[in-house]
């Protein structure tokens, strides 16, 4: 124990510090864990259906063994991702691996409310062989993006729907643009409406076209499995050979091609600092909420950030007020950090096992612009706008820049409710990768929120 009963009654006591104060009550934070199922504090919470350890819950008669990863449609509008998606789960339903979802059902999709950002998207559930999937489709374009780029609902892999009579349209692009954006690596392609298609070389072509098209966007056209059928004999239970055979060759490419995430516990330790206080005699307490991985008492690790990056040892761990020998993705925890002083820790950075991240200046994002309705800006920003970053605990000061080599980047305008890529560089460096998620603030309100898609400077 770090005996803080007795620290925080003395310091009380004797100093009766507001500083002293703060710790207690910060720590106190400690004790009462309560588990979250997101990916990260700053994130918005994952809906219950959707987190990793609670989905056998939701679904009550699913299997409680089987992996579980979340995907999705996405694609041009009306090429029939929620047709798909209704018809995904009566097929299933026929072998007892989803509860039918009607059309109506899934179009009417709720909405959800993150960072104020409102959100659409129908959430359905179902089981193929080997995994439990959560299946998210949203009803529109502008839904998507905001999805995608703030992971409300967030995807490991998605379904590509592709209308064989359109073939490949700008919002097939854009969101398999965006798709990569977010990191998804992998994608199942379905070229609906087949039934209305009488010439078989048509279908090559449309083929041909998407497997180009993926590997322009550094997916593998090769081997990506296209499947060709349509969603709405499926649907309506017809034309098997159209319908439910394809269904059924949908989700066993979505077994075998898509692969399942690595869980939060299995990848490397990150606890972002929420505060940090010294215990005497003892030394410095950083506190936070364990982001991923384990970590375990002796360990070491590195404080990345803020312009003072360097490796310690975690000599204790305090969790519910008690010494622990680890902590993992979760938890609240305390962590004293052996030979440190109070002023080289502060709130923004992280505290991470070595080497599995960076502290960076600059960066490549794609951002999500609030509008006015959402309780964003009313006015458009052009390129050096300097809002508030907020990444993990983090606060910083970014210059937003368009990429170099932009036509009439001195010109531009960005509107609120654009979806753009922009350059942040920041004021001090902060612990960053690829697939870090922000958002942007001014005078106290959320202008935006975005992803970190490249790297572009270390600190
Ligand atoms: N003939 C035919 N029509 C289909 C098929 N699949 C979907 N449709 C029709 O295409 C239209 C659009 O289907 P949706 O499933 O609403 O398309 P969506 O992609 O969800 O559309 P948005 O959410 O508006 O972007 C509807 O009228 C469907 O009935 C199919 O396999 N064959
Ligand atoms: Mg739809």
């Amino acid at each position: 124990m770090f005996r803080l009963a007795a620290q925080r009654g003395i310091a009380n006591k004797l100093a009766g510090s507001s500083r002293a104060l703060r710790a207690s009550s910060l720590y106190a934070r400690c004790r009462c864990s309560t588990w979250k199922p997101t990916s990260g504090p700053s994130l918005p919470s994952a809906p219950s259906w959707g987190n990793r350890r609670g989905y056998a819950e939701a679904a009550g008669k699913f299997s409680r063994v089987k992996p579980h990863m979340n995907i999705g449609t996405i694609g041009h509008v009306d090429h029939g991702k929620t047709t798909l998606t209704a018809a995904i789960t009566r097929v299933l339903s026929d072998k007892g691996a989803a509860k039918f979802t009607d059309y109506s059902q899934i179009d009417k999709a709720p909405e959800e409310k993150a960072r104020g950002i409102t959100i659409n998207s129908a959430h359905v559930e179902y089981e193929s062989d080997s995994r439990h999937y959560g299946h998210i489709d949203c009803p529109g374009h502008a839904d998507y993006i905001k999805n995608m780029i703030t992971g409300a609902a967030q995807m490991d892999g998605a379904i590509i729907v592709v209308s064989a009579t359109d073939g490949q349209m700008p919002q097939t692009r854009e969101h398999l643009l965006l798709a990569r954006q977010v990191g998804i690596k992998k994608l199942v392609v379905f070229i609906n409406k087949v039934d209305m298609i009488q010439d078989p070389e048509m279908l090559e072509l449309v083929d041909m076209e998407m497997r180009d098209l993926l590997s322009t966007y550094n997916f593998d056209g090769e081997n990506t499995p296209i499947i060709m059928g349509s969603a709405l004999a499926a649907l309506e239970g017809r034309d098997d050979s159209l319908g439910k055979e394809k269904i059924l060759s949908l989700v066993q490419a979505c077994d075998e091609w898509l692969d399942v995430p690595p869980r939060d516990l299995e990848k490397p330790f990150l606890m972002p600092i929420e505060d940090v206080f010294s215990i005497s005699g003892r030394g410095t307490v950083a506190t936070g909420r364990v982001e991923r991985g384990i970590a375990t008492k002796g360990a070491e690790v590195e404080v990345v950030g803020l312009g003072n990056t360097f490796k310690t040892t975690l000599t204790g761990i305090e969790m519910f007020h008690k010494e622990l020998d680890r902590g993992e993705a979760g938890d609240n925890m305390g962590c004293l950090l052996r030979g440190v002083k109070r002023e080289q820790v502060r709130r923004g950075q992280v505290i991470i096992a070595p080497g599995s991240m960076k502290a960076v200046k600059k960066f490549q994002a794609q951002i999500y612009v609030l509008t006015k309705d959402e309780g964003g800006r009313y006015t458009p920003f052009m390129s050096n706008y300097r809002p508030q970053l907020f990444l993990r605990t983090a606060d910083i000061t970014v210059a937003l820049t368009f990429a170099e080599g932009t036509p009439d980047a001195e010109e531009k305008m960005v509107m609120p409710g654009d979806n753009v890529e922009m350059v942040c560089e920041l004021v001090h460096d902060v612990a960053a990768e690829a697939g870090s998620r922000f958002t942007l603030r001014e005078g106290g309100k959320t202008i935006g929120t975005g992803i970190v898609t490249k790297i572009l400077e270390y600190a």
